[in-house]
């Protein structure tokens, strides 16, 4: 292996989530790579995007601006008073390229096409690698044995985009791989990795388990990655019922909210085969000792349980209306609503499961109740519980601005939150409800100038410019694998 582990590096890969709000640490991130322009209508469901997107406007506009705000707070000497430099057009974003020699290089903001790298270098690894990526991207033995030859770094940019250094593809690219959350959950000490219900995103998964189980950073975790093995009735049912007994689970419905308590979605991406065994496995290992499931109808809109609901501070909570007791209380008011019957897979269900207790689980009926049960009692907060409904509840802002993800928000520091700046309803509701909102480039320039510093910043909503971002139909939240929080006071 290229990279050792010395003492002092081992307290800098400490990995430990025990909360949604905690400051941020340590996260991985991936900037978008060239597999993201290499979108085309045809595909563009298949790979899960709405739309195709506009790589340069995307990376320049909106993704860099991310990467200087997590490095600000988080590894600030990075970025600190350098930021003209980085960004002058000679230095053609080499800063924020993984394979260039001015590439960050942060051990804080962590990109895996350098973790991917690294583990490359070890021969053994890159063999067994190659074989299992070639084998299910079916590529020809003769391409198996060129790419052995690529040297890491390229490499390991072909593994991610699917194009050879001559720019020829050589398999489809994973485009969802901005999209962080989904690859795996820390949950405390341990990383739960994930196992996607879409094609699409099978390579992503592949590289995950590869670099999670190689990288000297994680060496320490070797007892503590959980994968979910495939049910064993699952191998002999007919084609057409397998669904129903698959282990599918993404990152985007795992939300560790305090030290003991797990929530976790039954959705259209995690199955209910894997929701028992999460369950099962987190309490033998006792990595938990309370798990919330939270059913949400298996819809496109809604995908995982991130792009309903995220906090911001230990009694704030972003949330959609409709799926929640607001919702129902604005509809009962309209009596033409109220006649249509909601079919029961629309609906939400909350089912609460504690260690020791059995299969007899608590129910909640409304999504605020579980929220505000949190807040008061597994967190002990003193004040009252807040909700910023998407889009502020007007009709029908509501769900267009949770479609361009209001409610997926990543907190890097209590009431501290990173959105889209496109919300402008769910922005509003924000402020009404005591925060500031600003754009990113403009908290950069008062940083740079030294008019703020990042520990000064408090209830706040940092904006990012989201044109390109929300048609790939994810906010913040799930860009982003969260490695470190500190434990809330
Ligand atoms: N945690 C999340 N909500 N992730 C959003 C993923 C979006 C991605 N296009 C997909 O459909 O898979």
């Amino acid at each position: 292996m290229l990279v050792t582990t010395s003492h002092s590096q081992k307290t800098s890969h400490q990995v430990n989530v025990s909360s949604e709000i905690g400051t941020l640490r340590r996260v991985i991130v991936h900037s978008p790579d060239s597999g993201l322009g290499k979108v085309v209508p045809s595909k563009a469901q298949d790979w899960l995007f709405e739309d195709i997107v506009h790589l340069d406007t995307m990376r320049r506009e909106e993704y860099d601006l991310y990467i200087k705000i997590l490095l600000y707070f988080l590894d600030p000497q990075k970025v600190k008073g350098k930021i003209s430099t980085i960004d002058a057009p000679e230095n053609s974003r080499n800063f924020y390229k993984p394979e260039h020699p001015d590439y960050f290089n942060s051990n804080k903001v962590i990109d895996p096409q350098s973790l991917l790298s690294h583990i490359l270098e070890d021969e053994k690894v890159r063999i067994r690698l190659l074989a299992a990526i070639c084998a299910v991207e079916r590529c020809s033995y003769t391409t198996q044995e060129y790419l052995t030859t690529l040297p890491s770094k390229e490499l390991s940019k072909t593994l991610i985009s699917g194009t050879l250094p001559d720019k020829s593809m050589i398999f489809a690219p994973i485009p969802n791989f901005i999209f962080t959350r989904d690859i795996g959950i820390t949950i405390n000490d341990h990383i739960l990795l994930n196992k996607p219900a879409k094609i699409a995103r099978t390579r992503e998964a592949l590289l995950t388990q590869y670099i999670f189980h190689n990288h000297p950073i994680f060496v320490h975790l070797k007892d503590k990655i959980i994968e979910i093995p495939e049910s064993e009735h699952h191998f002999l049912l007919p084609d057409g019922e397998k669904d129903y007994k698959r282990a599918t689970l993404e990152g985007g419905d795992v939300m560790m909210v305090s030290p003991n308590h797990l929530l976790i979605g039954l959705s259209e991406r995690t199955s209910p085969y894997a929701v028992n065994q999460v369950i099962k496995i987190l309490f033998e290992k006792e990595v938990v000792e309370k798990i919330t499931v939270i059913k949400i109808p298996k819809k496109r809109d809604f995908m995982h349980i991130d792009t309903i609901f995220t906090q911001v501070k230990q009694n704030v909570w972003v949330l959609l209306g409709t799926l929640s007791r607001e919702g129902e209380e604005l509809e009962k008011r309209d009596f033409m609503e109220s006649l249509q019957e909601v079919k029961p897979s629309e609906k939400l269900k909350i089912m609460q499961f504690v260690k020791g207790y059995g299969d007899k689980p608590v129910h909640y009926e409304y999504l605020e109740d579980l929220l505000d049960d949190i807040s008061q009692n597994d967190l002990g907060c003193k004040e009252q519980t807040v909700f910023v409904y998407s889009g502020n509840n007007e009709f029908p802002f509501g769900a267009r601005e949770q479609w361009t993800d209001s409610c997926n928000l990543l907190t890097i520091k209590e009431g501290v939150s990173i959105a889209y700046d496109r919300n402008d309803k769910t922005i509003e509701a924000f402020k009404q409800a005591g925060f500031e909102a600003i754009g990113a480039a403009e908290l950069l320039d008062q940083f740079e100038k030294g008019t703020i510093t990042p520990e000064e910043v408090e209830n706040t909503i940092i904006l990012l410019p989201s044109a390109e971002l929300s048609r790939a139909r994810g906010g913040s939240h799930c860009m982003s694998m969260p490695l470190l929080r500190d434990p809330i006071q």
